[in-house]
Parts: C-alpha cells; sequence; structure tokens
C-alpha cells in the first residue's frame, strides 16, 4: 500500500489493515483550498501533522469544514521534499496506546505545501494566499528559539541584522518573513487575520506580536514601509496574536512503529534525519490524550475548532492554563526527566517512570514544589491533570519518547520551566524560595548534564541548544572526580537572567545548585548516589488543591 492519493483509493486495502481514512474527498478538499485558502500553517513538522492537522481532519471528517490546511515551511526545505512531495502530503498517524494497541488513521486535511523562500516561486504564491481576503489563520510550531531576534547580550543576531538592513523584499528569517507577507495583506486592503502561535512557550502569542512589531518598527524607520501599517498591527480587530496552550506528546518517529506499518504492509515508511536536524517520516507517532486551549480572538473568523474538541476561552483563562502546564505540570517535569535520563543513559521516558527516585523526583516538583504557586485555570483541574501526566502520559510504556528530544534547547527553556516557579516562590510572602530543593536540584543536574559525561563517567553526546558551545566552555573547566574544580565556573551559567529569568545567586540558590552539583561530580556513579541519597525514603505529600 502506498500513502498517496492515488494508494488511498484502494479503500478495502487500508480497510482491512484496520487503517482509518478520511471521510472526505482529499482532491476535491485541495481543490476548494486552492480556490478559497483560510488556514495557513508555518513549521510543518511532527506537531503539526499530529495535531494541528488532526483537528481540521476532525472537522472535515464531520463536514464542519470544507477546506485543508496549508503547510508552509521557511526553514527546513528538506521536510517538503522528503516528506510532503512523495506522498502528496498525506501522512499517517499512528495513536499509541498504553495497552499497547496502536490506532492508525491518514490524515489528508493538508491540502498543499509551500516553501517560504523569496528565492523560490513558492513565494509569489505565498503572497498571492496572504493578499486574499479569505485567510483567516496563520498558525506557528517553529519551536521557541525561531521568535528570537536577539542574543543574549541583546544585541540582534547576524540574520535578523541583515534582514533589517535588507527590508521586505528578501527577506531570510522567519519573523522577517512573516512581516513581509502580512505587509503584502495590508497592501492589498488591510484584511483581518490572526496569528496563532502554538509553540510551547509561556505568553507565545505576546512574543510573536513584539518580534513582528519589532521588525516592523525597524523597517518603518528605514522607509522601507508606510508607518501607518503599524496602526493595523496594533488593532486587534484587524491583526490578532491570541495566546495558546497546546499540549500533546508527539515523539520523534520510531523504528518500532515504522516496522509496525510495514508489517501491516504499507510502503516506504522510513524515517529521515535533515540536514537542519529534523528528524521526521511520512508517519507521525504520538498519545492520544491531548488538550488545546486558545485565546478566542480571530478578526476574520475561524473553523468550529470547539468541535473537535479546542476550548476557546479569554486571554487571562489561556495564561492560567499554559502557566499550570508550561511552569509546573508538565514541561519541569519533562526537562527534568530529559537531564537525568541522559546522564543516567535511558532510552526512554516510559523507563524512567519506573525508577523509583526519578518518579519520586518529578512528584516531589510536581505536587509539593509547582503545585502550590500554580492558579488554577477553571477549565482544567492542575491536580489531575498533573496526576495524568504521571501516571498515565509520562508512563505509557509505548511511547517511544526520548529523554535526549526532551533536552534539546534546555537553555531555551530554563526561565519558563523552573524560573517562574522560583520567581512566584520570591513574591509569595507565605512561601521562602530557599525552601526549595529539587528545581535547584534539577539545575545542577543540568550543568552535571553539559559536561558532556555521563553517569558512567562516559563521553554522551548533547542535544543541539543554541547555547551549547557557550554554555561547554564554561563547564570544560571541571573534572568529574575533582570537586574543586568548580572554582567560579558555574558563575556565568548560573547568575545568567537571560537564561533563568533571574540570577540564581541574587535569590539565594546559587549555592545551593553549586553544593548539589559538587555532590553530582565527586566520580562516576555520583549521580545515582546522590538522586538515592534525596529521593529515596522521601514521602510524597499530595496536598488538596
Ligand atoms: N512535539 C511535541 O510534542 C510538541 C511540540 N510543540 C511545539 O512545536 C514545536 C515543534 O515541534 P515538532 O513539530 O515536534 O518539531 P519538529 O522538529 O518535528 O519540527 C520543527 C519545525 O520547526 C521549524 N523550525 C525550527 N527552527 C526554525 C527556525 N529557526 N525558523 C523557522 N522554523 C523553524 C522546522 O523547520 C520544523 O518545521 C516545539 O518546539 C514546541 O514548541 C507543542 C506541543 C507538543
Ligand atoms: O520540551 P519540548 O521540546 O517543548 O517538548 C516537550 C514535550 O511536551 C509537550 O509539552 C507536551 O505537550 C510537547 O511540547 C512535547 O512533547
Amino acid at each position: 500500500m502506498l500513502l498517496t492519493r492515488d494508494g488511498i483509493k484502494d479503500i478495502d486495502k487500508w480497510r482491512h489493515a484496520g487503517i482509518k481514512l478520511p471521510n472526505y474527498d482529499v482532491e476535491k478538499v485541495a481543490e476548494k483550498t486552492k480556490q478559497n485558502p483560510t488556514w495557513l500553517h508555518f513549521g510543518a513538522g511532527n506537531i503539526f501533522r499530529g495535531f494541528i492537522a488532526l483537528l481540521q481532519q476532525n472537522l472535515l471528517d464531520k463536514g464542519l469544514s470544507k477546506t485543508g490546511i496549508i503547510a508552509v515551511e521557511s526553514y527546513d526545505y528538506e521536510i517538503i521534499e522528503k516528506i510532503y512531495v512523495p506522498y502528496d502530503n498525506l501522512s499517517l498517524l499512528v495513536i499509541m496506546h498504553a495497552d499497547g494497541t496502536l490506532e492508525v488513521e491518514v490524515i489528508g486535511s493538508i491540502s498543499d505545501k509551500i516553501l517560504a523562500d523569496p528565492l523560490r516561486e513558492d513565494w509569489v504564491k505565498l503572497k498571492n494566499i496572504f493578499a486574499n481576503p479569505s485567510l483567516q489563520i496563520v498558525s506557528f510550531t517553529i519551536t521557541e528559539k525561531a521568535y528570537n531576534l536577539k542574543d543574549f547580550s541583546g544585541e540582534y543576531i547576524k540574520e535578523v541584522k541583515e534582514d533589517i538592513e535588507n527590508g521586505p523584499e528578501k527577506p531570510h528569517g522567519l519573523m522577517a518573513k512573516i512581516v513581509s507577507l502580512i505587509y503584502t495583506r495590508y497592501l492589498k486592503g488591510q484584511y483581518p487575520i490572526a496569528l496563532l502561535s502554538l509553540d510551547n512557550f509561556s505568553g507565545n502569542g505576546e512574543r510573536l506580536f513584539s518580534s513582528i512589531k519589532t521588525i516592523t518598527e525597524e523597517w518603518v524607520k528605514k522607509g522601507f514601509i508606510e508607518g501607518k501599517f503599524l496602526d493595523y498591527l496594533t488593532n486587534p480587530a484587524k491583526v490578532s496574536f491570541p495566546l495558546s496552550m497546546i499540549d500533546k506528546i508527539v515523539p520523534r518517529p520510531s523504528e518500532e512503529i515504522k516496522k509496525k506499518l510495514e508489517d501491516l504492509g504499507i510502503e516506504k515508511m522510513d524515517i529521515i534525519k535533515t540536514g537542519k536536524n529534523t528528524i521526521i517520516a511520512p508517519f507521525v507517532n504520538a498519545e492520544k490524550i491531548h488538550y488545546l486551549v486558545i485565546e478566542d480572538k480571530f478578526p476574520n473568523g475561524r473553523p468550529p475548532l470547539e468541535e473537535a474538541g479546542v476550548i476557546f476561552t479569554d486571554k487571562e483563562t489561556v495564561e492560567k492554563v499554559e502557566r499550570m502546564k508550561v511552569t509546573t505540570c508538565l514541561n519541569p517535569l519533562h526537562t527534568t526527566l530529559a537531564i537525568f535520563g541522559c546522564l543516567l543513559n535511558y532510552n526512554t521516558i516510559a523507563d524512567e517512570m519506573r525508577d523509583p527516585c526519578l518518579k519520586k523526583l518529578v512528584e516531589k516538583i510536581g505536587y509539593e514544589e509547582g503545585l502550590p504557586v500554580v492558579v488554577h485555570p477553571g477549565v482544567l483541574d492542575p491536580k489531575e491533570f498533573l496526576r495524568e501526566v504521571i501516571e498515565v502520559r509520562f508512563s505509557n510504556p509505548y511511547m517511544p519518547d526520548t529523554p535526549q528530544r526532551i533536552a534539546t534547547d534546555t537553555s531555551q527553556k530554563m526561565a519558563i520551566r523552573f524560573g517562574e516557579t522560583i520567581k512566584s516562590y520570591k513574591q509569595r510572602e507565605d512561601l521562602n524560595v530557599t525552601d526549595l530543593k529539587y528545581i535547584p536540584f534539577v539545575i545542577a543536574g543540568w550543568c552535571r548534564y553539559l559536561m558532556g559525561v555521563d553517569d558512567e563517567g562516559k563521553a554522551m553526546t548533547l542535544s543541539p541548544d543554541p547555547l551549547l558551545e557557550d554554555l561547554k566552555s564554561h563547564v570544560s573547566k571541571i573534572k568529574l572526580g575533582d570537586v574543586d574544580s568548580i572554582q567560579d565556573n558555574l558563575k556565568p551559567i548560573l547568575s545568567n537572567e537571560h537564561i533563568f529569568g533571574l540570577n540564581l545567586y541574587e535569590v539565594g540558590l546559587g549555592e545551593k545548585i553549586e553544593n548539589y552539583f559538587k555532590e553530582l561530580i565527586i566520580g562516576p556513579g555520583a549521580v545515582r548516589r546522590t538522586l538515592e541519597k534525596y529521593l529515596e525514603n522521601v514521602n510524597i505529600y499530595r496536598k488538596n488543591y
């Protein structure tokens, strides 16, 4: 069986293999989308295909929408070349249940693909779509770093500097490309639009707005674009930047799932790693559970995604629910498992959950250190959410999620995942920031991870991170087995407000972290021994919330 528009016409074979097919005519939907584009999505990677495209597929299946999503890739063109084109933009979604059963579905809601590159013909097509009044949503899953314009010294990064100098004709970075494209829409008729960040960090819509506004202001200053464009961009009735909280664990494609699909008779299921390090396949493997909460601010309308389970609400509720997930109930625990999983050579997050010390570590961070500062968002219950994360989602033995994937870009995540809780402790009169134990312990673990040596003392490959070289330059002077070699080498990291959102020494945690770190570098096996020392004989208090 071939995953192509022709291939899926052989309905009986797919049904016989137990694979669900779109309940609509994929080609007709693609044609309607061409005539009436409503939704563009930047970042054609795994979460888009495994979650966002599924939502639209639900609406198409139920006849609640007539058009699909157009996938746009601005960064890693190989994804389109190798994973979209050969499969006519179709993908397979494989849901892995905790009992080992698989639910497989062909996703047909991605109606077209575009390379956002001003040097290619596609750029004209993209500009035309942006100029079309029918366009309602431009959404993004492009990773947190794609929104950055400045480096940690506050200077524009090289690519952004060049984009600012060169103007809207041939932008290179995505933020400049978006300004250029939205400017086209403004010139055509100032049509309304929602720019929806679905990336996994606090205040995602605001950060998208801020980056776009900054480029706009620079281009207005240089006379590349009209000053009145700023009025359009800052008028929420015209251009909105809804906040969102997105949650679905979509691991990288797994060899085991590939084999299972091939055993079902599906051909060409190879997993690729692109030159830009995207690991992607014609299929996406994911968990069943997911949550998407979005601020309901769509000036040009939107599909009825509530019918596909999306929660639309006000800004304050999204902020609360997002803080609950990203700063407390899921992502800090994930990052904790990523760091210690790499150090202890675990292959999956689920395996780590069977390690009593690691399980207790995430329980301590979640129930005892995190939950007391979470504000109940109303639409989801934090304690129940946390329980589901720990007991059901992370523990699912069939989820092929790796600590190495989650360890990617950790420097970009520290401030949100741990810094926010530290800040809350500092602000709260009834709590004492120096009472925190396990969050500082994880930060010490991250510094230990950066040494690039596992707990057995063997070299380990570190996951990509934009600050990796800089961070490694500090810890490279520290030697496993030589506690005194710590000297002042952690100071530049732990005092860096860009990384943690605050100076950890100023809040009274720097020395505590250094002390944990010393225990972690006593020698091979020290990570395991320290974990046991602090976690083996402790109880977990799950206070009522
Ligand atoms: N995988 C997951 O479980 C979830 C992911 N997310 C969010 O989605 C993001 C992407 O995740 P995946 O799709 O799984 O990753 P992926 O590695 O499959 O795809 C990453 C996408 O981001 C694009 N990208 C990377 N750097 C870029 C840059 N500098 N400029 C423009 N585009 C860039 C890539 O080209 C690719 O399209 C995550 O960082 C997270 O914020 C949110 C919830 C769940
Ligand atoms: O650490 P990352 O790259 O943001 O990924 C964290 C994982 O947890 C999630 O937050 C689950 O929703 C997803 O973003 C991803 O599977």
